[in-house]
């Protein structure tokens, strides 16, 4: 029927004609009735439109050329070298499900990655050895295992080379149009491929297939950029319970799972190699081979579960995340990256990312770009990077592009408030309305203007705050790379960039509070070493302040001296009044005279700190004076003075402890001690700026864990000196993102005077409220906890006794109830010190006024801080009340596939 069917309709489509095996002919027909006439109704045959005929519309050609507009036909499961059985089943081209999974239908991925994973070749070494054999397929490697090679591509391969093309031709037919054919097919064995065409090759379609395991629920596509757009906008849609495995539908939360970085399925142990087969884009479902990533899992990309290393060997890992991190893919598609107002053209790109210093991590977004500089920041946003300058990509740098807002052009960008900050610190003060270049090399110029700046890279301040802020560390002349090797401090900052503390701790005190010696205590606690340079610094601050409270005694020995001999002089006149007024001076010798070769030595060195020249003659001074240091303080006036030390106001607490030492110190070699280094005044930064990061075990409520086995978060103790932060503590609105501020008032400041300007001194305790109520109202701290370290505790304790804490205004209702065998050291009532009462009755006025302002409450500690128990305490808490908040906020659960716990949402 068919063959005479064929003759009456020559015109049949001919392309069929060599498909006779694989197409059965059916056709139907009707003929005009001529039998008798019917008693029922003989349905009409109407005659079709052709016009109205539905018919599929042709491929766009485009849509072709995005591999995921191509229907896909899974890879084979390569997660292991195949068995001799399996191979040999496959050769013999019969069943193709043998591992109960669709076998060998491999897709074809925009990179052409050939999928060998058990090889001992690495990527290029295989493609060498299957350039060189021009044999593909299966590969013989262990005696008794075999390594599939295949996917289409290779395939088509081995069509190629069939057909007389070599490997070059296959790597160009690749380059050139692989986008094109779409083509998948099954795998074939090495001789299947020598010897025939592939048996199933399938036309490219505008269909898309689903995966009946994964749920998959892809879209029909027909253009290329917007198919690639809602890929990346929806992740196919999964009903699958929480917890579960998406394949076998089994586990719990806790299951370990790896997780597709496409669609986000996740996969338990057993499941995971079927339903990513060979991973030739890295960790993909099948159905997801060719899509763009999910760019939220564009940082996981390279880091593998535990699970899957487990499942897989060293080398195949390697290979995989290789694929995973290298697939073209997988890259961040151009034309989602924009800098200075345009988008990224592909070539852009390359450049982008060829350059000498790339952007770090570069994600989809909008970006600004100072091509003259190197800077490179998020639109709106301060600079966070310096990479490569003079790149020809991205538009024009537009004035607004970080949102700066003082009026400060550096390269025609408005700078931020932090940038200028910065140049402020750095000694470049410069107001409104001034427009700067600033070159590559970290020097600065004012437009119109020939003088140069100078670096300001090379200052350490500079850089440590550049750390703090997250800024991009300029270069400078000596270190044009941008100063990253043998720099402590720009270390310091390196780290904190990478590592970035969870929590930031703000501290905050008025001046000689205490918060560099709490700071200081804080790196000794917990072990975060001092830099060579730190320790520099230290030991010269040390030595000098040696000098300036040998100063201080020299000058009380000089006023002590006189009021003795001006004592001396009264008493001699009322005892031997006479014409001549004789004085008897050989009499005027007191036990604070000191000899002429030391009178001479104090002249000088008080000569040189009135002058304010005490810096410049370090550190030679520490060579040539030593010893007279030492003959000094030996010297009885010296001493003598030194008892008298409670009346030298000028004079700290810790002078004494130097001062004992005053021989061992002021040699050259000297190197401080741990102790030395807390005791000594400041810190190291001339700006007043510190950081420093260090660890906190969580604080552990059951007394049945084991010390060490509860997890420990990272913290970052960021101190700040209030002379830093400007009128109004303006400069506070760089530190949004701390966690809890920690803010020191000394409590033995309630009985003393501040040096006030223009001579008007007042009570140091009022001018700690006074910023304290500044910090605490600042538009930044809205809603930031605060910690009040009341510092200085061992100071109360010794004065309270002796000057009323009424002296200060603030206190005058401070009428603590005392016993009668009241005893200021022991007790009160035997319960609490006056000390202790006076640190409550403190805390309370804090709390209130805090309330007042806020509304909210007020945490306190008690510290001293040359005590390292008290300061640990004090950080703890801020460690506890910071824990405390995060509980109350909702939980927020990680979803990262390098964890080996399923603990994402979905
Ligand atoms: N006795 C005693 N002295 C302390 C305590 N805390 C700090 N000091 C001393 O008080 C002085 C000032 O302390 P710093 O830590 O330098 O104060 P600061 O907040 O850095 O203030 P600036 O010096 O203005 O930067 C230093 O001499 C410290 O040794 C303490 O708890 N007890
Ligand atoms: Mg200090």
């Amino acid at each position: 029927m068919a063959g005479f069917l064929r003759k009456l309709l020559p015109t049949l489509p001919s392309n069929h004609d060599d498909d006779d095996n694989h197409h059965s002919m059916e056709y139907s027909f009707a003929m005009e009735y001529h039998g008798p006439p019917v008693t029922y109704d003989v349905p009409l045959a109407v005659p079709v439109d052709i016009d109205q005929v539905p018919t599929a519309a042709a491929v766009v050609s485009a849509s072709l050329v995005d591999n995921s507009s191509v229907p896909v036909i899974q890879p084979i499961v390569m997660g292991k070298p195949l068995s001799k059985k399996l191979v040999d089943k496959l050769k013999s081209g019969s069943e193709m499900t043998a591992l109960g999974e669709p076998v060998g239908l491999s897709a074809r991925g925009s990179s052409g990655a050939v999928g060998s994973l058990n090889g001992d070749e690495s990527a290029p070494k295989l493609l060498d050895a299957i350039r060189s054999s021009g044999r593909f397929g299966f590969s013989k490697i262990h005696k008794d295992s075999y390594e599939l090679l295949g996917s289409s591509d290779m395939l088509q391969l081995s069509n190629d080379c069939k057909d007389g093309g070599g490997f070059e031709d296959y790597l160009s037919h690749v380059s050139s149009d692989s986008s094109e054919s779409g083509v998948s097919s099954e795998v074939l064995s090495s001789e299947d491929s020598k010897t025939e065409k592939p048996r199933h090759v399938k036309e490219p379609s505008s269909v898309t297939f689903r995966d009946p395991e994964s749920y998959d629920i892809f879209q029909e596509e027909s253009d290329h950029a917007e198919a690639r757009n809602i890929h990346r906008r929806r992740a196919p849609e999964r009903n699958v319970k929480k917890g579960l495995c998406y394949r076998c539908l089994k586990g719990n939360r806790f299951t370990e799972k790896e997780v597709c970085i496409v669609c986000s399925a996740k996969y338990c142990v057993s499941c995971v190699l079927r339903a990513m087969g060979s991973m030739p884009e890295g960790r993909k479902c099948v159905t997801c081979i060719g899509l763009p990533i999910e760019e939220s899992r564009r940082r996981t990309l390279g880091k593998c579960s535990q699970m899957l290393k487990r499942l897989l060997s060293d080398l195949e890992i390697e290979l995989i995340m290789r694929y995973e991190l290298l697939c073209e893919v997988n890259q961040l598609p151009h034309e989602l990256v924009c800098v200075n107002g345009e988008p990224l053209s592909q070539e852009e790109m390359v450049f982008l990312k060829s350059c000498p210093k790339p952007p770090k991590k570069l994600k989809p977004g909008r970006y600004w770009y100072d091509k003259v500089s190197g800077l490179w920041g998020k639109e709106g946003h301060r600079p966070c990077q310096i990479i490569s300058p003079q790149l020809n990509v991205g538009g024009q740098i537009k004035r607004n592009a970080s949102n700066g807002n003082t009026k400060i052009l550096v390269n025609s960008r408005e700078i931020t408030e932090v940038e200028h900050w910065m140049m402020h610190v750095a000694g470049i003060r410069c107001v409104g309305n001034i427009s700067l270049w600033l070159s590559a090399d970290g020097t600065y110029q004012e437009e119109g203007q020939k003088n140069m700046i100078d670096p300001i890279g090379n200052k350490s301040g500079v850089r440590l705050l550049c750390a703090v802020f997250s800024l991009p560390i300029l270069p400078d002349s000596a270190n044009p790379s941008g100063g990253e090797v043998n720099d402590p401090v720009n270390e310091v900052g390196l780290n904190r960039l990478e590592q970035k503390a969870s929590h930031k701790l703000f501290l905050i005190g008025p001046n000689r509070s205490g918060t560099s010696t709490i700071f200081k205590q804080a790196k000794l606690l917990y072990n975060v070493p001092f830099s060579e340079d730190e320790r520099q610094n230290i030991k010269f601050m040390i030595q000098t302040n040696l000098y300036c409270y040998l100063g201080i005694l020299l000058e009380g020995r000089e006023r002590f001296e006189e009021e003795i001999l001006t004592e001396m002089q009264k008493r001699q006149s009322v005892d031997e009044p006479g014409p001549s007024g004789n004085t008897g001076l050989t009499q005027d010798k007191t036990i604070y005279s000191i000899g002429p070769r030391l009178k001479a030595f104090s002249d000088w060195l008080l000569q040189v700190m009135v002058s304010g020249n005490l810096e410049v003659i370090f550190p030679a001074a520490t060579r040539e004076y030593a010893p007279l240091v030492e003959e000094l303080w030996k010297d009885a006036a010296i001493q003598a003075t030194y008892n008298r030390r409670s009346e030298l106001k000028m004079l700290p607490r810790v002078a004494s402890y130097f001062l004992d030492q005053s021989v061992e110190v002021s040699k050259v070699d000297y190197e401080p001690s741990d102790v030395d280094i807390l005791y000594a005044e400041g810190i190291t930064s001339s700006n007043g700026l510190a950081c420093t990061e260090f660890s906190l075990e969580d604080v552990d409520l059951d007394p049945h864990n084991q010390p060490g086995t509860l997890p420990s978060r990272r913290f970052e103790l960021i101190r700040v000196h209030p002379k830093n932060l400007g009128d109004n503590c303006k400069w506070l609105e760089m530190f949004e993102d701390v966690g809890i501020v920690l803010f020191c008032v000394s409590l033995s400041d309630y009985d003393e005077l501040s040096d006030g300007l223009n001579g008007f001194s007042r009570n140091k305790m009022l001018e700690s409220k006074k910023l304290f109520e500044r910090v605490v109202t600042h538009p930044n701290f809205e809603h930031k906890d605060f910690l009040l370290i009341l510092n200085k505790f061992d100071l109360l304790e010794e004065k309270i006794d002796l000057s009323p804490l009424t002296k200060c205004e603030w206190f005058h209702d401070f009428t603590p109830v005392v016993s009668h065998n009241y005893n200021s050291r022991s007790s009160i009532s035997n319960t609490h010190s006056l000390a202790q009462i006076a640190f409550h009755y403190i805390a309370l006025k804090f709390k209130t006024l805090f309330y007042s302002l806020t509304g909210r409450k007020l945490y306190v500690s008690s510290v001293t801080g040359l005590e390292p128990d008290t300061v640990g305490e004090a950080l703890t808490y801020a460690g506890t009340i910071l824990k405390w908040d995060e509980e109350k906020k909702p939980n927020y659960v990680l979803c990262d596939s390098s964890y080996s716990l399923d603990t994402s949402t979905s």
